[in-house]
């Protein structure tokens, strides 16, 4: 597992230099969770290291480097707050959109509801949107059976046929995370993935991606000081105008780790001071 190395990074909206001098490394197999205050940089951060800056008035600079010496194109997942689910396509289609997408000819507005004139027959009848699925055929069998699998592995195999309308938060979140997997990617974005989510469903993903996601290179954001403690190996804080970065956080034990843990705890509260100082400043 390689590392990716983030060498003296800047980005500025315009006029506003959001950070510059950046340095962060990302230890390979580990998981980095980054934390800060509302506005200070975070997702750029993220979509800086995706290769995902583009924009009017954007300026970037700095590398993203991976120390195995490959680029990092095709090797990075993404997960977000949104689950990002096409509506009218089932679980199972989903989770395999990305292979079909890429293994085939797809035309892109087949990711689109047809219109009520189209002569494709409508997506609420059955099967429908199979067969409005040109390249539905063109995900191999092997793949199929991987994302049966996959979908085992999130406790969700019984709602592989299912449409996201009919799904919980959390279960519509485990598709995410299901499609993450499928991606089988090295290294993984995650921006408050599970932001959205009650308490409970919330501590049972995080135990569930932390075993699912074991080896892969993480970066997580998330504004949680407890979720980053129950995960990261390395927990850093972004702060400031221009953001900097803090020295890292290594909470004691492997992840994920148990409420129980009192220096947990503790280190909860020595966060959410910081947090709660970072805001009454800015
Ligand atoms: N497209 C854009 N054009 C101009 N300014 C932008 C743009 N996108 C973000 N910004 C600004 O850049 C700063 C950093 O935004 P960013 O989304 O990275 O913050 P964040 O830390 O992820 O915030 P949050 O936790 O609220 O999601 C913010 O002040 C934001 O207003």
């Amino acid at each position: 597992m390689f590392d990716v190395v983030v060498k003296d990074a800047a980005l500025a909206y315009g006029e506003k230099v959001v950070f510059n001098h950046l340095n962060l490394t990302l230890d390979g197999g580990k998981w980095t969770c980054l934390l800060g205050g509302s506005g200070v940089g975070k997702t750029s951060l993220l979509r800086l290291i995706a290769g995902l800056s583009t924009g009017k008035g954007l300026t970037t600079s700095g590398s993203v480097v991976c120390q195995d010496g490959f680029s990092l194109k095709g090797r990075i997942a993404w997960m977000a707050q949104q689950d990002l689910l096409l509506p009218w396509f089932s679980v199972i289609d989903n989770i395999t959109l990305g292979k079909r997408l890429r293994g085939s000819t797809f035309n892109l507005s087949h990711l689109f509801k047809p219109s009520i004139k189209s002569s494709i027959k409508p997506w609420t009848k059955k099967d429908g949107i199979r067969s409005w699925l040109p390249s539905h055929k063109k995900v191999p069998p092997e793949e199929i059976e991987r994302a049966k699998h996959i979908l085992e592995q999130v406790g969700l195999v019984d709602k592989s046929g299912e449409l996201p309308q009919n799904l919980s938060g959390g279960q519509r979140q485990r598709v995410a995370l299901a499609r993450t997997l499928m991606e089988n990617r090295p290294l993984v974005l995650m921006d408050e993935p599970f932001g959205a989510l009650d308490a409970i469903t919330r501590l049972n993903l995080q135990d569930l991606a932390c075993e699912l996601l074991k080896n892969r290179t993480v970066l997580l954001i998330t504004h949680d000081p407890l979720e980053a403690l129950r995960l990261g190996h390395h927990i850093y804080h972004l702060q400031g105008q221009p953001a900097t970065l803090t020295e890292a956080i290594m909470p004691p034990g492997a992840p994920p780790r148990s409420l129980e843990n009192s220096e947990l705890m503790s280190l909860q509260g020595e966060l959410l001071e910081r947090l709660r100082n970072e805001g009454k400043h800015s």
